[in-house]
């Protein structure tokens, strides 16, 4: 079998026109405009790769970009200073910290410090405490990139087998919680796991957050599953120099011989991280101003 490769990237460009034509109607009916607030500390390479492509696709949409660039060895009292003012300004509705952070200090705690009602990354004790009672609150980007591939995949999930691997709090749990509200049987695996091959081997869907490049081989993989890579590592291009790489936690060759269907990298989860961001900052902005929520971008 040969499986279809999930476009991320196209299916992240449509959710990105589906938030940009809301945006315009946002500002024309209601004279709103949303905004996202980004915070960066220190200059991490691959960050301000990230950072600077939200920013582009922020203004691409329509809506206000904010861009904080802190020094390293910024304090926590100053950083703080810049979240209070941002969780006070009217004029911005999603916030974001930029991971990792350096070491002194705490993202726990940078995190609390965010509004809930502004928290996009969906990572406040209050929004997954949402999530897992199935209230409505912000969802983490990247599972909530992941189910708009699986509903479109699949349609209805009722009653499927779903194995997660990766217990993060940025990842893992939160895309266990939704696929739990999709009526899927799921299994959270991670690095105590006993046989990781065999359970994942029961998945009628497949979802590897890892970080360790093309960990799940093919011979893991149910024949007709569908499977999500989230992983990311960057390695040094085997022949372009000076050049990187990106490699999956999928052995992509083996595993889309068996998989019904599956996403690559680049080019899957990823785009769709930063679309469901800008989908989370029109949900924000539009209940925060008590209107009507765009269809098909929530949880
Ligand atoms: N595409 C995108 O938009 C995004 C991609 N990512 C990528 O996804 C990956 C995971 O990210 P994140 O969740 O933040 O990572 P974390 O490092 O926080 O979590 C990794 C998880 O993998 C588990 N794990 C580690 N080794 C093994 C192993 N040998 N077998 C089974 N499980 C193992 C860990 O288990 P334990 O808890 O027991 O230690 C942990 O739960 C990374 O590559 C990251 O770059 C992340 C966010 C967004
Ligand atoms: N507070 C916070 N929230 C996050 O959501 C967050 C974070 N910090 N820190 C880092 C991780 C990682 N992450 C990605 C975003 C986009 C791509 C992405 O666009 N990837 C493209 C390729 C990009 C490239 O070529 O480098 C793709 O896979 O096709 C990947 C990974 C968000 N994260």
């Amino acid at each position: 079998m040969t499986a279809t490769v999930i476009d991320g990237k196209a299916f992240a460009a449509k959710v990105r026109g589906q938030v940009a034509e809301h945006v315009a109607k946002l500002k024309e009916e209601h004279g709103i405009t949303p905004g996202l607030a980004v915070v960066l500390v220190g200059e991490d390479p691959a960050s301000e790769v990230y950072v600077a492509a939200k920013h582009r696709q922020t203004v691409e949409v329509g809506m206000a970009s904010f861009e904080h660039k802190l020094p390293a060895d910024v304090s926590e009292d100053a950083l703080f200073e810049v979240i209070d003012k941002l969780n006070a300004d009217p004029k911005v509705h999603g916030i974001l910290c930029q991971f990792p952070v350096p070491d002194h200090l705490s993202e726990r705690r940078v995190v609390a410090r965010i509004d809930p009602n502004k928290d996009v990354d969906g990572l406040s004790v209050a929004n997954a405490g949402l999530l897992a009672s199935g209230e409505t609150g912000l969802v983490s980007c990247t599972p909530l990139g992941c189910l708009m591939l699986l509903r479109d995949q699949l349609g209805n999930m009722s009653g499927m087998n779903a194995v997660v691997v990766g217990r993060s709090n940025l990842f893992g749990k939160p895309m266990a919680q939704l696929l739990l509200q999709e009526n899927c049987t799921v299994t959270i695996a991670h690095s105590r796991t006993k046989d990781l091959a065999e359970v994942c081997g029961r998945a009628d869907i497949l979802v590897a957050a890892v970080g360790r490049a093309e960990m799940v081989q093919g011979d893991w993989v149910k024949p007709g599953a569908t499977v999500i890579d989230v992983g990311i590592t960057r390695i040094p291009h085997p022949e372009k120099p000076g050049k990187s790489k990106l490699l999956g936690d999928v052995e992509f060759g083996s595993a889309s011989n068996v998989a019904a269907a599956i996403t690559p990298v680049p080019g899957g989860v990823g785009p769709m991280t930063i679309a469901c961001l800008l989908a989370n900052t029109l949900t924000a902005c539009c209940r925060s101003n008590g209107l009507p929520e765009p269809e098909g971008l929530t949880a």
